[in-house]
């Protein structure tokens, strides 16, 4: 059962529509002049508000029939479902891990016991993975049930529970460009639209309508978990404007299937997420997006070795140590490892899994000189007896002090759909929280949005998407942080800063400032102040107690 969290200041409001949180945004300005750095703190006053009321929240996956698509959508059905199932190993039940959002903590404050640690979907409303509604398209005419078993990833004895369910959910025929992902794929092109590239942009945009309409559903919000196709060029004329684009989707001009999607999508006013490395957002795909207002975010989830790797080299170059080559490899034998075999799909996501070191390496002068950077190694091998269970090794070397050579060797196996469908999750839902959140700044007049790149989906990502000229962040805390402070500022609470003063000093002073807790009667629920005062305790939550309790 979720928390009901409410928060007790005078900078925050519930009214029936909105929380409404006034917020200090505080930030600091450094100016260099030669060695000397001149640093002046900042603060914007600025007003949060966020919608209450979640929507009934459809999601359309293109390549729904994938190992992601199939094993996302009987996860959701098997927690909704409140589902079991027999293993060797024992009796298992659905569950959400490897989602941050419902199945990890944020420290809310400290109470009686101390840390209050809170799920992350309890501190804002937020959509419930259980209640979204799954249709999509596949270039692959089979059912989800087939497309289940074709996965190869989850426990028959699960599968048998959900095929009944999943039998009846056929994907759409999609959007097929042969030469934009590996030629191993045309043998399951066999539900492929035809017409001319605008008719084909024209029935998507049909099925995104016809699917809002028949499901119910309030809003609808488009992720693509097909295949990793070739990078496309950005070409002047072409894809460099919204307005080029368009008209060279009337023309048949060289655009990908998931750039069309995108352009679809945008066009119907849905939220567009790419799950994959290419370069779905051309300049005009953005630019269109930015025009619409409508969010785009990506690209290509962040799930595994690229995640510990976020991880690791932001710990060793923190630490002061210094990465000198990164070698990663893996292999694996799911569809995504076939597609993956040919070597300009393979581009796309070496590309993708290559930089997600920069922004770590770049922030230490002190270990790096301009423009150095670790040996930094991506290889991925096709082997189908593997199957779903991807075989990740990599090796870090790095310097550490007096010349000596740390090597860190890492092995990781698991079902790599089975990181990715948490993730999908993640993203829609935040995604979706996202449109309901707008801010105002002191002394403008108008709330606004997001920035319709949406920069805070980074923490899920390999690659990054961000508004053009603003930092990428891959640091995996730094990405986490910024979600969790940002969903604190809706709700008038300061950053979390791990300072922990009042256990580090000689004399606590909030203790001084507040009375303490004497002791806490659980007949009649009240506590004991230092000061002989008595506050109720309300249920299930401590009562913020201030001065004056
Ligand atoms: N851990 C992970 O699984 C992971 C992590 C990061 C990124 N990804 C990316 O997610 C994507 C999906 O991974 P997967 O394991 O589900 O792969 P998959 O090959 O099992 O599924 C992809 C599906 O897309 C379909 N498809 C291909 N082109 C299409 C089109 N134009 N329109 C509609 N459907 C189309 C295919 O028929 C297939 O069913 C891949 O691009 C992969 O690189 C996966
Ligand atoms: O997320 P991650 O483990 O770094 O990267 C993975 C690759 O190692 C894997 O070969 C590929 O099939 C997946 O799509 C995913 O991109």
């Amino acid at each position: 059962m979720s928390l009901q969290i409410h928060i007790n200041s005078p900078n925050v409001t519930y009214t029936d529509a909105h929380i409404v949180a006034q917020y200090s945004y505080q930030t600091t300005s450094v100016h260099r002049n030669g060695n000397k750095l001149t640093v002046t703190p900042c603060t914007t006053e600025m007003t949060l508000r966020t919608e209450r009321r979640v929507p009934k929240l459809g999601v359309m996956l293109v390549g729904w029939g994938g190992n992601n698509g199939a094993t996302v959508t009987a996860a959701v059905l098997a927690n909704k479902l409140r589902l079991t199932w027999k293993t060797k190993n024992g009796e298992k039940k659905a569950n959400y891990y490897g989602s941050f959002l419902q199945a990890s903590t944020v420290c809310l404050g400290s109470g009686l016991e101390g840390d209050v640690n809170v799920p992350f979907c309890d501190l804002l409303p937020m959509v419930h993975p259980n209640d979204i509604v799954f249709d999509g398209w596949d270039i692959s005419s089979m059912d989800l049930a087939s497309a289940m078993e074709r996965a190869q990833v989850l426990d028959w004895t699960l599968q048998e529970q959900l095929r009944p369910h999943m039998r009846d959910m056929k994907p759409r025929p999609s959007i097929y460009i042969p030469e934009f992902i590996a030629a191993n794929q045309e043998s399951r092109a066999d539900n492929v639209l035809t017409g001319t590239m605008a008719e084909q942009v024209e029935q998507i945009r049909a099925d995104i309508r016809d699917f809002h309409k028949s499901s119910s559903v309030d809003k609808v919000i488009v992720l693509w978990t097909a295949n990793t196709e070739r990078f496309c060029d950005v070409k002047p004329g072409v894809n460099d404007t919204a307005q080029n684009l368009l008209a060279a989707i009337q023309a048949g001009a060289e655009v990908s299937p998931s750039t069309l999607f995108a352009v679809a999508s945008i066009l119907e006013g849905c939220a567009y997420i790419n799950g994959s490395p290419q370069n779905t957002f051309v300049p005009g795909a953005v630019e269109l997006a930015v025009q619409r207002g409508v969010f785009i975010g990506g690209d290509d989830f962040k799930s595994g070795q690229t995640k510990i790797k976020s991880v690791l080299v932001d710990f060793l170059v923190s630490a002061g140590i210094k990465p000198t080559a990164i070698v990663s490899y893996n292999h694996l034998g799911n569809n995504d490892g076939k597609n993956l075999s040919a070597p300009q799909q393979f581009r796309s996501k070496e590309i993708s899994k290559s930089n997600v070191v920069d922004d770590i390496v770049q922030s230490n002068p002190i270990l790096y000189k301009p423009g150095e950077k670790p040996d930094h190694c991506v290889v991925i091998k096709y082997v189908p007896y593997v199957g779903d269970s991807k075989r990740a090794i990599d090796e870090y070397t790095s310097e550490i002090m007096m010349g000596g050579i740390n090597t860190i060797a890492l092995h990781n196996t698991c079902e790599d759909s089975l990181l990715a469908s948490p993730i999908i999750l993640d993203l829609v839902i935040l995604t979706e929280l996202c449109q309901r959140v707008t801010f105002r700044p002191q002394g403008k007049e108008d709330f606004q949005s997001f920035h319709s790149v949406l920069a805070l989906l980074s923490f899920l990502c390999k690659a990054p998407l961000v508004p053009s000229g603003t930092p990428i962040i891959n640091a995996f805390f730094r990405q986490r942080a910024c979600i969790e402070n940002v969903m604190r500022a809706c709700l008038g609470l300061p950053p979390q800063n791990h300072m922990l003063l009042e256990h580090k000093l000689q004399r606590n002073f909030l203790h001084s400032q507040t009375p303490h807790i004497n002791s806490y009667t659980a007949t009649s629920k009240k506590v004991s102040l230092s000061n002989g005062n008595y506050v109720p305790l309300t249920n299930g939550i401590c009562a913020h107690i201030d001065g004056t309790a």
